[in-house]
């Protein structure tokens, strides 16, 4: 899946992909709390199955972004915006959009592992009992499906009913990660997902990412340089709200276009 074409206003380099590849495209998406400017006008593809990252320095919008995507300013009275995205081809903003269809098909996991009070069983079937009745056998099959996918199942598979927060930290992130698989959706968004992790549970976390992207497509918030370059496939440099360079993660962190995002990189901005 390469890039068809690069091109390049004086500010940013724009990666687009065929409509057989794109799944989210955000054009000229501009961005403000009480009229301050988040996001400015900024335009950008994210490619099907493949896992896209948003870098840059703490506050350059790439958690506002994120949250964009599946419309979770919608009940901040202070945002307003302006241009359009588009996830397969349909404006998220449109009046005809089901805004509970749409966070089932973009989910979103956070900083912070937030398993519900209940337990690891109850915790995957939650979105599925939202949608409706469905014979238990059935149920239970998505649930290990889930859990399985989340590389969960085996560590968890004797105890579904005990208290989800009985699990350590990294676990818990991954069952966050199944209760968000078992209503299929067709993009997951990842804010941090692993930065109050230890290591190890940061490495499960990312090689559940690179194997994810066989099911659906990925975009990840991380401050973590190293995590970008191991998981990523393409890659975004945001600042001050805007986009810097964007392109595949090889080129981006080993030869990129503009000084701005080399310092950034090798660490001589933060
Ligand atoms: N709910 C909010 N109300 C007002 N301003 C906000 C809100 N959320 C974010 N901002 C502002 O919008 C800008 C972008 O913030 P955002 O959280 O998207 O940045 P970020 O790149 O994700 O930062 P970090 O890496 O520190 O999480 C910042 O100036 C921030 O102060």
């Amino acid at each position: 899946m390469l890039a068809l074409s690069s091109a390049n206003p004086p500010h940013a380099s724009v990666t687009r992909f065929t409509a057989e590849t794109c799944c989210l495209s955000i054009n000229q998406f501009h961005l403000a709390y009480a009229g301050k400017t988040a996001l400015r006008d900024l335009t950008l593809e994210v490619p099907r199955h493949r896992v896209t990252a948003f870098i840059g320095p703490s506050g350059c919008g790439k958690s506002t972004l994120l949250r964009a995507i599946n419309r979770l300013h919608d009940l901040n009275e202070s945002v307003t915006h302006r241009g359009q995205i588009q996830l397969e081809g349909q404006d998220i903003h449109a009046p005809q959009m089901n805004v509970t269809e749409l966070r089932r098909r973009v989910g979103m996991v956070f900083q912070t592992p937030n398993p519900f009070p209940m337990s690891i069983y109850e915790n995957v079937a939650f979105g599925l009992r939202l949608q409706g009745r469905m014979p238990k056998r059935k149920r239970d099959d998505i649930i290990e499906w889930a859990l399985t996918s989340a590389a969960l199942w085996d560590e968890v598979k004797d105890r579904l009913h005990r208290s989800a927060w009985q699990l350590s930290g990294g676990q818990q992130q991954r069952l966050v990660i199944a209760r968000t698989l078992a209503v299929q959706p067709d993009v997951l968004l990842l804010d941090e997902p692993a930065s109050a992790l230890d290591p190890i549970s940061t490495l499960k976390i990312e090689e559940l990412i690179r194997n994810l992207k066989s099911q659906l497509t990925l975009v990840l918030v991380t401050h973590n340089m190293q995590q970008a370059a191991r998981v990523s496939d393409y890659t975004a440099f945001l600042q001050q709200g805007e986009l810097v360079e964007y392109g595949p993660t090889d080129q981006v962190f080993t030869n990129p276009r503009l000084q701005r995002t080399e310092n950034y990189i090798t660490g001589r901005m933060t």
